[in-house]
């Protein structure tokens, strides 16, 4: 649903963010975008909601080529790509409902929802996020009375409220703790598997990435140097895309959820046995292998 064709980006600073990148993406397909700072994550997510223009190549969602678009038909395709940010962007002195609902801006237009007037058909459905995401009773706290767990859920709720057929997000963990990390990593992924949204997570976590996504892409100096499942992540192949590290010196962890229930794994977690293989707890440090 989602076809990258030999995008390339430079900035004007000569800077050379990214060369010749090809990726599909099919439908309800979590993809986490790892590599070192620098290596053209961000970028690459806003090259595809046009925040940054490439300088090269081809970028379609479904049969809509938006390195062409401009104006209200860019308006209109952005709708369908909802924005997940670290930092949440919430507005503090809305409420959660009205941050909820500021994510129907694209389609009431600005006077509408700055004067907060929003279709009847808009609030039940931000209802019905806030109660999915699990804040049915904070709809109308402030957003800055929330912890940043929260304040996630509700940026999950705000891109969710677009109906977008793709997700990006840019490392929606950044600012939160181990524990609430994986709650928003779980969540995230359930609402792509019940809403068949595809995603794509620039994140610096490789134990979340590994968990969570079903398709990795490692990004290196602004080419991609690994495609591949969780599973085929070895230190080898963590070597490529980070530089020379050891990746099997941290200590074993405990093999339950923060909650005592038996952790899921989506995809198969990498396993010491394999031939260079990382042993998953290596990368189960706080923060990863970054
Ligand atoms: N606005 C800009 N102007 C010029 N160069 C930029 C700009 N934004 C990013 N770059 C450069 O493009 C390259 C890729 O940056 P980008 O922010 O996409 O990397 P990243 O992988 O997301 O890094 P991080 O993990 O630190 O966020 C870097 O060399 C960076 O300096």
């Amino acid at each position: 649903m989602l076809t990258l064709t030999g995008v390339g980006k430079r900035y004007p600073t000569g800077d050379r963010a990214l060369t010749d990148i090809q990726l599909s993406l099919p439908k309800g397909q979590v993809m986490a975008l790892i590599g070192p700072s620098g290596a053209g994550k961000s970028t690459l997510i806003r090259c595809v909601n046009r925040l940054v223009e490439p300088t090269q190549g081809s970028i379609r969602l479904e049969d809509v080529e938006l390195t062409k678009l401009s104006g209200s038909r860019l308006r209109h395709a952005r709708r369908s790509m909802g924005m997940i940010f670290q930092e949440y962007a919430l507005v503090d002195r809305l409420s959660v409902m009205e941050n909820v609902l500021s994510g129907q801006l694209g389609y009431v237009g600005f006077w509408r929802s700055f004067l907060r007037r929003y279709p009847q058909e808009a609030v039940a459905e931000a209802f019905r996020l806030l109660e999915r995401v699990g804040l049915p009773h904070a709809i109308d706290k402030r957003a800055d009375a929330l912890s940043g767990g929260q304040r996630q859920r509700v940026g999950i709720a705000r891109a969710l409220l677009q109906s977008p057929k793709l997700l990006l997000v840019d490392e929606p963990t950044a600012s939160l703790d181990p524990k609430t990390s994986r709650q928003i990593m779980r969540l995230i992924r359930e609402l792509c598997a019940e809403r068949e949204l595809a995603a794509i997570i620039n994140i610096h976590d490789v134990a979340l990435a590994q968990q969570f996504a079903d398709r990795i892409v490692g990004l290196r100096a602004g080419e991609i140097v690994f495609d591949g499942k969780p599973s085929e992540l070895t230190s080898d192949i963590l070597t490529t895309i980070y530089g020379e590290e050891d990746w099997d010196t941290t200590p074993e962890p405990a093999d339950d959820d923060e909650d005592g229930e038996q952790v899921t794994h989506p995809a198969e977690p990498l396993r010491a046995t394999q031939s260079h293989s990382v042993p998953r707890q290596s990368l189960l440090a706080s923060g990863g292998a970054q």
